[in-house]
């Protein structure tokens, strides 16, 4: 779509430091207390755009922390469109394309200025990515517990909230075993399940026990940055592999399916660079008949919002991790917050991103706060 063209004025990039209700264990860390960059950019009519970077302290998800963002955006991206005019977000990653991955420091400017393109547009950000769902379906991502009871009791408290899929973090020792008890109480609930890399090729015949376990898929079993071995993987197992880690552009979608690499993609705005590329994939998913749905990096609500905003696209076909701000925060960062009825969110209809961004909360968890002017 063509529309009226962003001037940038200002930008404002703040580090804002939040905890987590509760400790969230992954097969690489467990995180309560998450500190991410914030982007504010001011065009010439006072128009606002927020951009959420979903890189945490340490590189252990990705090669990003929160100082490669601050070097990155501080030194590089945001001098680069102070001033500029911008005739449509599309115009950024091609910008920034010859500064080396860096896609979550990248993500966090971009998706901005496509927060600011439809505010300046008078349209949500759903429409101007083209999205026409008006309500999106939600699932759940549930960290490694310390016992399986401990798991059923988080299951059975989200299924009578409504959630539509049960990601279940798993890790050697914490995964068939976990996985089976919770069939024999739950045979039909739409279950998956996330390694975050936690396995080798050398565990191919522990992980086809995970095929009597009827899964919606297994979610990046092998290297983070690995698309042959998850393809010898992937004929070795009935149950799909999603990718999520070793997917950063639309050109690792194009490889992982000629490949046979996964089945299915989880798109994350961040680690793919922004909403221009995270709509390639959705379009070149959709030539070849790949479902996609969005991840989650326990996104407060700036974040949080970009995610309902691209999962109205046609591809992303199966509930995502983007749950109500109430499943991390005992207070978010946006009003209204985000919140879901029966396993649904509705998607605002405002400008932008829909929601307004409380200055408050930005007082209460800024650690940093830097303006960039003319
Ligand atoms: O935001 C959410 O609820 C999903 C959280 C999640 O699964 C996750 C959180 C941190 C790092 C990686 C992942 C992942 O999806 O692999
Ligand atoms: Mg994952």
């Amino acid at each position: 779509m063509t529309g009226n063209a962003v001037k940038v004025k200002e930008v404002v990039l703040r580090k804002l430091q939040m905890r987590l209700k509760n400790p969230f264990a992954t097969s690489f860390e467990t995180m309560q207390d998450k500190t991410f960059c914030l982007l504010e950019v001011i065009d010439e009519n006072g128009n606002i755009g927020w951009g959420e970077s979903v890189a945490s302290d340490l590189p252990l998800y990705n090669e990003e922390t929160v100082k490669t963002n601050q070097h990155i955006l501080e030194d590089l991206l945001i001098p680069d469109i102070l001033g500029q005019t911008i005739g449509h977000p599309d115009e950024i990653s091609e910008r920034f394309s010859p500064i080396r991955r860096n896609n979550m420091a990248k993500a966090t400017i971009e998706t901005a200025i496509w927060d600011l393109f439809a505010k300046n547009n008078r349209m949500p950000l759903s429409q101007a990515l083209g999205g026409k769902k008006k309500e999106i379906q939600v699932g759940i991502s549930i960290g490694i517990q310390d016992t399986t009871k401990a798991l059923l009791n988080q299951i059975e408290g989200f299924l009578t909230q409504g959630f539509r899929k049960f990601k279940i973090k798993i890790k050697p020792g914490k995964d068939v075993g976990v996985l089976r008890e919770v069939r024999e109480v739950y045979p039909d609930i739409p279950m998956m399940a996330d390694a975050n890399s936690a396995y080798t090729l050398k565990d191919i015949d522990h992980l086809k026990q995970l095929d009597d376990l009827n899964l919606m898929m297994i979610e990046q079993p092998l290297d983070h940055d690995d698309i042959v071995d998850h393809a010898v993987l992937q004929k070795e197992i009935r149950t799909p592999i999603c990718l999520d880690e070793s997917i950063h552009s639309v050109k690792d979608a194009m490889r992982s399916h000629s490949l046979g690499s996964c089945k299915i993609i989880n798109i994350k705005i961040g680690r793919v660079g922004g909403l221009t590329e995270a709509k390639k994939i959705n379009d070149y998913c959709k030539q070849v008949g790949m479902p996609v749905w969005c991840g989650g990096m326990q996104e407060a609500g700036v974040g949080r919002a970009h995610n309902i905003a691209v999962t109205t696209l046609d591809q992303f076909t199966l509930p995502g991790d983007t749950a109500p701000s109430s499943r991390y925060w005992d207070e978010d960062i946006i009003e209204p917050e985000v919140t879901m009825t029966g396993g649904i969110i509705q998607v605002p209809d405002k400008p932008g991103i829909g929601f307004e961004v409380n200055r408050e909360m930005l007082e209460k968890f800024a650690v940093y706060e830097k303006a960039f002017k003319l």
